[in-house]
């Protein structure tokens, strides 16, 4: 499936290098973002992820290639006053309260979102009269969530947006940035959990080394590295665990071969699964938009319980 928008693009990225010093942070990428889209940028650390919001956002230039943001180059006033964003850290006014510095952001926005309006959705109503300094971590991150959305932009970038989160707090999070996305925000975020770009994205693009490894619906995503996982306990017990990419074929392989096992599991490839294999070995390897090695044919055999996401949050 082909999830590119050519025309009317929000976010266009058409290869881009931008480099510091002598690290590559990204090397000519190219990604369009659709009106409407809830993307999910994912890599590993170091991979790019952070110098491409900050290009979308126009608060760096790329070396070669072109950025657009609504049409518009980011840099300028036009196209940013119908952004929003979270930055990985976000510094607050210590000795502000949580409500004034929702004013104060929204002030800005000739439509912005009233304040009482704005902190129930992110649930944080109760803490108006807090001082922004006083706040933990996660309050503190969800307060910065809540700014990208005051002055109601078209698109968002998210930068981490649930890091340091508590389970209820970033469910509360996710169920936020789901209205705003079915209220028709573009969104562009990326994450370190995997589950999180699992609940939340429909497309996926993976980056590392500053490269695009694959760009496509999660859905897609997940079926280029082996479609289900299989796991039994053999004669002995232990059991075992096989990344497969026919699972029917699998298991009549299996009870031909007359071994005997108990406790059969059939699930799909968590999305966990397709990260690692997309991104194993990226580092001399393949270039933008390369395919990834598929499994072999008899799949990834693994011992023990493994690991990971378990199935899709969505
Ligand atoms: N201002 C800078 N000066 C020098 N190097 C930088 C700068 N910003 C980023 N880099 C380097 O560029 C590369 C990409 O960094 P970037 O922050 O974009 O990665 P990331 O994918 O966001 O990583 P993380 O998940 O750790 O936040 C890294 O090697 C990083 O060290």
């Amino acid at each position: 499936m082909n999830l590119n928008h050519d025309d009317g693009a929000v976010v266009s990225v058409e290869g881009v290098t931008r480099t510091f010093g002598d690290v590559v942070a990204l090397d000519d990428v190219s990604l369009d973002v659709g009106p409407g889209e809830l993307v999910g940028l994912l890599g590993p650390n170091g991979a790019g992820k952070s110098t491409l919001l900050s290009l979308v956002s126009g608060l760096r230039r790329p070396d070669s290639g072109t950025v657009r943001l609504l049409g518009k180059d980011p840099t300028d006033a036009a196209a940013r006053a119908g952004l929003g964003m979270t930055p990985q850290e976000t510094g607050l006014p210590a000795t502000l309260r949580v409500g004034e510095v929702v004013d104060f952001v929204g002030g800005h926005y000739p439509d912005a979102v009233p304040t009482p309006e704005l902190l129930t959705q992110f649930g944080i109503e109760d803490l108006a009269r807090r001082q922004t300094g006083s706040l933990s971590g996660g309050q503190r991150r969800r307060l910065a969530v809540a700014l990208a959305m005051a002055g109601r932009p078209r698109v968002v970038l998210l930068d981490e947006p649930t890091t340091g989160l508590d389970v209820a707090g970033r469910t509360a999070l996710w169920d936020a940035i789901r209205d705003c996305h079915r209220a028709g925000v573009t969104v562009l975020l990326t994450s370190h959990y995997l589950e999180e770009i699992q609940a939340l994205a429909e497309r996926v693009v993976v980056i590392d080394h500053g490269r695009v490894l694959a760009d496509d619906s999660l859905a897609a995503i997940l079926e280029r590295v082996g479609a289900s996982r299989v796991s039994y306990a053999g004669p002995d017990g232990a059991r075992q665990e096989h990344l497969v990419p026919d699972s029917d074929e699998f298991v009549r392989d299996l009870v031909r071969s007359g071994t005997e096992f108990t406790g059969l599991e059939i699930r799909h490839a968590s999305l966990e699964e397709a990260f690692t294999e997309l991104t194993k070995g990226s580092a001399d390897g393949p270039g933008p938009g390369t395919a990834p090695t598929p499994p072999a044919r008899s799949g990834i055999a693994r011992q023990g319980s493994g690991h990971g996401t378990e199935g899709a949050n969505r």
